[in-house]
């Protein structure tokens, strides 16, 4: 089994909120990538928009509690140019942004959406959450499809101990499979008890610093697009 291949498809359809707007066009889809500090977010934020970036007309929105640093990030690597990438700042509780009061991250989302619409209609936009615990998981009211990104350097069992985020995402990344023989993880465990957890639910493995790269994650994104458009 290649583990470090992603394991894609089925996904439920999941959405909540319209397609369309209010005039009739149709609005971005909006993906929410969430998971544990350092799991790896804002890197695979930055590799989808490298990816994608030529195909789609694409935004991001980053959450940081007090700071704008994964935002900094993204403009220093020029992933997406700078009028494509806002910041939210959160105070105390990441997840409380993501999923109780989701106004900012609402009027984020729209005004990046209403800045385009004329010359380049975004495709999509990506939601990342300030880095959080495992709890972290997004408003169906803010997002389309969320993603939940832990990594093998947080212990192999992680997906075993299952939570909202590895339960119920879309799609789980499982990223620095690179760093495995390092720390010790058992992918193998991790992908049996992923699958436990998920039933048909897709499990990515990942890691950033491999040839693949993000390309699965990326293929995943670009069905989901097929399939928003398709609606
Ligand atoms: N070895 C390895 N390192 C990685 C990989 N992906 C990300 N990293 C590194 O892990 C560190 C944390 O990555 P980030 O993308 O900042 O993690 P994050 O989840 O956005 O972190 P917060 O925003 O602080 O929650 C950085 O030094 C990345 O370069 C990977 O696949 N392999």
């Amino acid at each position: 089994m290649h583990l470090d291949h992603a394991v894609a498809q089925p996904h439920r359809h999941t959405h909540s909120a319209a397609p369309l707007r209010a005039d009739g066009t149709r609005r971005a889809l909006r993906i929410g990538l969430g998971g544990p500090v350092g799991s790896g977010k804002t890197a695979t934020v930055a590799a989808l928009c490298r990816a994608l970036r030529t195909d789609l007309s694409m935004a991001v929105v980053t959450n940081d509690i007090y700071t704008r640093e994964d935002a900094e990030f993204l403009l220093r690597e020029a992933v997406l140019p700078p009028e494509r990438i806002t910041a939210v700042e959160t105070g105390a509780c990441p997840h409380t942004a993501i999923r109780d009061d989701i106004s900012a991250n609402l009027e984020a989302v729209e005004e990046l959406e209403d800045a385009f619409r004329e010359h380049a209609p975004l495709d999509l936009i990506l939601v990342e959450s300030g880095g959080d615990n495992l709890t972290a998981t997004f408003s169906r009211g803010l997002v389309d499809a969320q993603i939940f990104v832990i990594d093998v350097a947080g212990g192999d069992d992680i997906p075993r101990k299952g939570g909202p985020g590895v339960t119920t995402a879309d799609l789980l990344i499982v990223n620095k499979t690179d760093l495995a023989p390092h720390v010790g993880s058992d992918l193998g465990r991790m992908a049996r008890d992923a699958a436990e957890q998920r039933g048909e639910l897709p499990v990515a493995f990942q890691s950033l610093r491999g040839p693949e790269g993000v390309a699965p994650v990326a293929d995943w994104v670009r069905r989901r697009i097929a399939a928003w458009t398709a609606r």
